[in-house]
């Protein structure tokens, strides 16, 4: 545990009767930061989040919070005050009661009540709904009171589940940047579960991805994307394509990947020796195209155009190599001009051996 350590997992697990949700969790969560807890439906994200809530208490292993176990503290004696999807405002309190609650729970004086609230209602800017019913606001205007309601104690650490999953794709992105910018000027660290890889990566500082009860992989989200810990990290986010194989030395004295595709040269494989199986990943947007097999290049795959995608600017380029392997090249339309991009037609990928990144099989 270093000194900046908030909170700890230690060798922490949950069963529901005979059922794992969540197997040996190890892991800490630093003062400050804006931690995601990302992973697909089921793979134990609330549950690790309702824990350090106090919600549900686990079955081995121990929680800490600077320092001190809290298995067995109650969730009100906790200090870790949660925002819902549902948000789980009280319908029968106007805003501003919604928002001094917490503060009449602890028997802060009711001026000094009164005065933190407008505060934080002048904060969120939502003071002018202040005697408004819950039923009265929009969806964008009640997170904001949901948020008010829980910072209002000025928690060191705030726990949000899934809170923007409700809103439409426009609100969403603007209450992303409500929340890394009320994350930043506060400090106080947000622990956020989300299944959504564009809110995990666009507004946390690390993000731990789950699977099936177990952590995968944690990192800062372009350590994550561009180098994926595991092959299923690398399936999740769905940005690279993937290759299977076995570790050799080249002709030229350098490492590749044999592969049932061709063999493809490497410069990544520390710690890693010739005969070992592996997976190696290269980012759809680190892929190249060329219409005639290009020369001096190494890593060459011959494949069929199949689909293409437009988004914005950028262009994805589905392809299909032999043994119907999807192959995806990912770039800005002015490099894709030239290409004749037909459906059907035999292209070449190709790619750096410096941007294939190799993972160990497990
Ligand atoms: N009270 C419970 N009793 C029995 N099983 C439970 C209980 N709570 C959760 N589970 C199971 O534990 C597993 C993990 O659930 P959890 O809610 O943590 O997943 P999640 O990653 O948050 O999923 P989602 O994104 O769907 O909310 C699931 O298989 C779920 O069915």
């Amino acid at each position: 545990m270093t000194p900046d350590t908030l909170v700890s997992f230690e060798g922490v697990v949950k069963r529901f009767g005979g059922f794992v949700a969540v197997q040996r969790l190890d892991f800490e969560i630093r003062k400050g930061e804006f931690l995601a807890i990302m992973g697909s439906s089921g793979c134990g994200k609330t549950t690790t989040l309702r824990m350090l809530a106090g919600l549900e208490a686990p079955s081995e292993g121990v929680i800490r919070l600077s320092g001190q176990p809290v298995n067995d503290l109650p969730t009100w004696r906790r200090d870790t005050p949660m925002v819902w999807q549902s948000l789980a405002l009280f319908p029968f309190l106007n805003v501003r009661e919604n928002v001094e609650f917490a503060l009449k729970m602890r028997g802060t004086p009711k001026a000094e009540r009164r005065r933190r609230a407008e505060q934080w209602l002048e904060r969120m800017h939502i003071g002018e709904f202040a005697e408004r019913n819950i039923s009265q606001l929009s969806g964008g205007q009640r997170q904001r009171v949901a948020l008010a309601r829980s910072l209002v104690v000025e928690p060191e650490i705030l726990l949000l589940d899934e809170p923007l999953s409700a809103l439409d794709a426009a609100l969403k992105v603007r209450m992303q940047s409500v929340l890394k910018n009320l994350q930043r000027e506060t400090g106080i660290t947000f622990v956020y579960v989300t299944h959504s890889q564009s809110e995990a990566f666009s507004m946390a500082d690390r993000v731990v991805i789950m699977s099936r009860g177990k952590i995968e992989q944690i990192g800062t989200p372009q350590d994550i994307y561009r180098r994926p810990g595991t092959r299923f990290v690398a399936e999740f986010l769905g940005s690279s394509n993937i290759f299977q194989g076995t570790l050799a030395r080249d002709a030229q004295g350098g490492s590749a990947l044999e592969t049932p595709l061709g063999s493809f040269a490497t410069e990544n494989i520390t710690g890693l020796e010739a005969g070992a199986q592996a997976t190696m990943t290269v980012l759809d947007t680190k892929t190249h195209l060329a219409a005639e097999r290009p020369a001096g290049e190494r890593n060459v795959l011959a494949a069929r155009m199949i689909g293409e995608e437009f988004v914005g600017s950028v262009a994805t380029i589905y392809l299909e190599a032999a043994g119907g392997q999807e192959i995806r090249v990912q770039k800005g339309h002015d490099q894709l001009a030239a290409l004749p991009l037909e459906i059907g037609r035999e292209l070449f990928v190709h790619w750096n051996p410096a941007d294939a990144h190799i993972i160990a099989e497990a």
